[in-house]
This record gives structure tokens, sequence and C-alpha cells, in this order.
């Protein structure tokens, strides 16, 4: 047998000198007792070519490090568990133009501390946006030398941009997203149901998944008759702009069920083309994507760390860390939200992302009772937690694994099938949402060599030294999380380890991922 170049297979010994046979390649080799291999929880020795950064082989068990050629680099890390790096699908890295609040170098150095291995920037809140060719030149071009893990762009859908799309498609956008509601930068305008039906006629037969934002405010008429029901938001605030409550009643969750059922009216002019809805918050939006998918809508979801493990009721006045938009909703909703997740019939929430979407600290309108205000950042004069003029965004990208297994633990999930799920909605379903299936998300012979290395056991609190994104604002920090990633492997490369840091001397070995999706068959 030839190990290396064969699939998966248990030997209890290898031959040696098959290693020279594969093209003379350096090889690394990682292993342990526990790893999620193809839906499993098992031992495993992976063999990456250190070449290509590609595993080339992968072993059922612990093979001994006299296994390999003498300095063979070999890591033997039980009992942590091996996990394929995490490909988060939705974060605002904001560069060019709004650097300040985060940027290429400190966005994907959270990631990396995070086992993120692969992080897909989102086409808003950079200047440009990410709405033409010229936009995707100045983005790519501003990230070069700057990234610590691999690196996806969306394009963006604004009104009057239809024929940048297909251009944009060649030029290795991983999908499409636009709002449907203010997007709260005004160069990335709202779109209309015309210009979706526009979309939808353009991208029909293209290799991409288009993905709203999915929050509209009902028009009156929808709020009455006796078809679907959508109820309104009050017209003037319900009560202090400071209260929680205020805010949360003002973006119910009838505005993703209207705008949900705007998309899936239009589907039907792109059948093959995937559809997504990005940071789905509402429970109630759930049956009407599972009947659509039933009649078969190509439609999938995504949720994100902070609806999974924050709620409406324990956020205090002021505190507009919590920020985001949908907004977190109360408890019940949270726990509505765990249960279509591990629903395993067919679950509409697909993936589990961050959807980081960081500002500078003056913009949260901190009060100074609220961590974050405390520390040095910029008292702003109107720092009064008013929830309304805040920025609408959550900084999380590298704490989401930490987030989503304290939240499991504490509702008691059983341990090996949630870290199963864990890469199955960080890892394996985000590299399929963007179209990198056969490159990302698995630990599997052919794929890029990205490793988290989870310790499932210890724990940490969350303060800047954890927070490695550009602002230290989070609604995470002073939390104690469960779940540390100890090492990060990119392509083969140890490129963070919690002891020793970044390896700056080699410096930032991430790529952008701009090979066109392939066509689906
Ligand atoms: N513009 C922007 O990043 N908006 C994001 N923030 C948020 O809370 N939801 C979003 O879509
Ligand atoms: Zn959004
Ligand atoms: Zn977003």
């Amino acid at each position: 047998m030839a190990p290396y170049a064969t699939g998966t297979s248990a030997p209890h010994t290898i031959d040696p000198g098959a290693i020279t046979d594969t093209n003379g390649s350096e090889i690394t080799v990682l292993a342990s007792t526990r790893a999620v291999i193809e839906d499993r929880l098992t031992a495993a020795t992976i063999v990456i070519s250190a070449t290509t950064g590609k595993i080339i082989s992968i072993f059922h068990s612990v093979l001994e490090a006299s296994s390999f050629p003498a300095g063979t680099p070999y890591t033997d890390y039980s009992p942590h568990v091996l996990l394929p790096g995490l490909v988060d699908a939705h974060v605002h890295l904001n560069e060019p133009g709004r650097t300040e609040w985060e940027g290429f170098w400190t966005g994907t150095r959270a990631a990396a501390f995070g086992g993120v291995t692969t992080v897909v920037d989102m086409p808003l809140n950079a200047i440009p946006p990410t709405t033409t060719v010229a936009g995707l030149k100045e983005k790519i071009a501003a990230a070069q030398g700057q990234c610590w893990v691999d690196v996806g762009l969306y394009g963006g859908i604004v009104p009057g941009n239809v024929h940048e799309l297909k251009s944009l498609v060649r030029g290795g956008v991983r999908g499409f997203k636009g709002f449907m509601i203010d997007s709260g930068v005004e160069e990335f305008p709202a779109v209309s149901s015309e210009d979706i039906a526009a979309v939808f006629e353009e991208l029909a037969d293209e290799p991409t998944t288009v993905m709203f934002h999915a929050e509209m405010i009902p028009p009156v008429s929808a709020s009455i008759g006796d078809d679907v029901q959508f109820s309104l938001p009050p017209l003037v605030p319900s009560g202090p702009l400071d209260r929680y409550q205020t805010f949360l009643d003002s973006r119910p969750s009838s505005f993703e069920t209207y705008a949900i059922a705007e998309v899936l009216s239009l589907a039907h002019l792109a059948p093959k083309l995937p559809l997504h809805i990005v940071h789905l918050s509402a429970t109630e939006a759930i049956p009407m994507i599972r009947e659509a998918r039933a009649k078969g809508v190509k439609i999938t979801t995504e949720t994100c760390f902070h609806y999974l493990s924050l709620a409406a009721e324990q956020i205090q006045e002021g505190d507009t860390r919590h920020k985001c938009c949908p907004p977190i909703r109360e408890q019940a909703n949270q726990d509505g939200l765990w249960q279509e997740l591990l629903d395993m019939n067919d679950s509409v929430i697909k993936t589990v992302v961050s959807d980081h979407s960081p500002c500078t600290p003056n913009l949260k309108l901190l009060p100074a009772h609220v961590p974050g205000a405390e520390s040095g950042l910029e008292a702003s004069d109107q720092s009064n937690g008013d929830f309304f003029s805040a920025w609408g965004g959550i900084s999380s990208v590298g704490l989401g694994i930490s987030v989503l297994w304290t939240e499991a633990m504490r509702r008691s999930l059983p341990t090996d099938e949630t870290l199963r799920n864990i890469a199955m909605w960080c890892s394996v379903n985000t590299a399929k949402q963007v179209g990198l299936e056969r490159q990302k998300g698995a630990l599997k012979v052919g794929m890029d060599g990205d490793v988290a290395v989870f310790d499932d056991e210890a724990e940490f609190e969350v303060q800047s030294n954890a927070m490695l994104f550009r602002n230290k604002c989070s609604p995470y920090q002073g939390k104690t999380v469960k779940g540390v990633v100890r090492h990060t492997w990119l392509r083969g490369r140890m490129i963070h380890s919690r002891e020793a840091g970044f390896s700056e001397k080699t410096g930032p070995v991430g790529r952008m991922l701009l090979e066109p999706r392939a066509k689906a068959l």
C-alpha cells in the first residue's frame, strides 16, 4: 500500500520509504486521539505536505513519531481535538476606507487566534464597497501582505449595479449580499424588490450565492387583512432610548419575516440560484423557510454566535456593545434557534458565523459604566447609551468557537456530537456556502491542511489579550468562556499558538481566495 497516495486508512506500521516516493515532498504530521474527520470523532494522524499545504493522508489511529522519517515535524496533541480550521463566512474587515474600525491585519490575526483559518469579507463598510470590479481590485490591493488567514471576498448588490455582477463572479467573489433595509452606511443603499428581481434574472445561471440582510419595515397594509399578518413597530420609541427593550420593540421579528417572504416571492425567477439569509435572528421565520425548502427553493440561512449565546433580558441599560441588526431577541428565541440547529432532519440553519462588524468605540456611545468605555477609550460627549444612535454591530471574530462551546456545555449537550456539529456549522457548511468545499472546511485528503487544535476543557476570561481585533469593544469582554484554541494551522504551517503567539518572523501567509466558483453540476 502507498499510504501517501491513498485516502483514509489505518495501518499499524508504515513504510518510511514510501515518503520519499511522494515527490520527495516534506511533510508535517499532526495527531490526536480526538479529531473530527468526516463527521466522526476519532483518533487520527494527519499528514500534510509542506510543499502544497494539502492533506495527503489521514490514518484513523495515532501513529508514533517513529513511524515517520527522523526530523519530520510531528505533534501529538492528545487529548485536544483536531478540528477543521473554521471558515467564518461573515466578517466586515472595513479596509480600505474605514481601517480605523478594522483591517485585514488585525481582523485576520483575531481570526487566527480563534482557530478561524478562512474569513469571507462582507462588501460593505469599506470605502469603496465591493459593488464594482474597480472596488474589488481596491480591496485586493489593500489586502496584500496583511492576511494572517485566507480571505475570500463577497460582492455587494446595490441599486443600479446589476451590470457589474457577472464580472464580479469572474473576479472571484464568493457570493453577493444585498440589504433590504438601511445598512447604516450611505455608500451601500438598500435594494428594492425590482432590484432583486433584476439581480435574480442576471445571476440565475451563475455559480454563486445571493444573500440578503433580511429586515424590512412592513407597509401598513401588510398588518391588516386576513392573509399574512405582519405586526408593525411602534411609530415612536416605546420607552427610553437607552433601554434595550425599546430598541428591540423597534425591530420586531415581523421585519425579518416580511423581508424573507419578499425574497421567497421572487425566488422563482432564479430556481437554480442558491439563496441565503444572513444572520437569521427571528425563529418566527423558520417555518416559511422550511416550507419553501420543501417546495424545492434553494435557500439556506445562517445564525450568529451572539443570537445563540446572548439574550435581551440580560442586556443592561445603555450597553450598546450588544446592539446589532437584526437584534438579539429574548431567551425563548435563543432556545428556538438552538432547537432548530439541532434538528437532525433538516435544519434550515446550516451555518453559524460571527457577523463581526466592529467600529471605533466612540460610535458605540458607551456610557461610562460599560466596560470598554472605562478602559481608556475615548469618552464621547454623547456617551449616553442611546441604542438608536449607536453603531449596530458586534465584534467577535475569533471568539466564536469558545462562545458556542460554552453555551453548548451550559445546555448540557453531548460533547462528541457538539464537536462534530461545530465542525459542520462553522467549517464544512460555511465552506460550502461560499463555494470552497473542495479546498476548505474538512479534514480530508486533498483539502488544505487547516487545523484548529481545540482544548475543550480549558477556560479563559475575554480581555484585551483575547480580543485581537482592532477595537477592544465586545459584549463578551469580562465573560469567562470555555474552550481554548491552542494552535492554529494554515495550509500545514502553524500560524498562531496560545503560548508563543504569531510566527512574526514568517509574517502573514494568508492568501486571497479568488478562484471563481465552479459551476454547479
Ligand atoms: N453595516 C453593517 O455592518 N451592518 C451590520 N451590523 C449589524 O449589526 N448587522 C449588520 O448587517
Ligand atoms: Zn447584515
Ligand atoms: Zn454583517
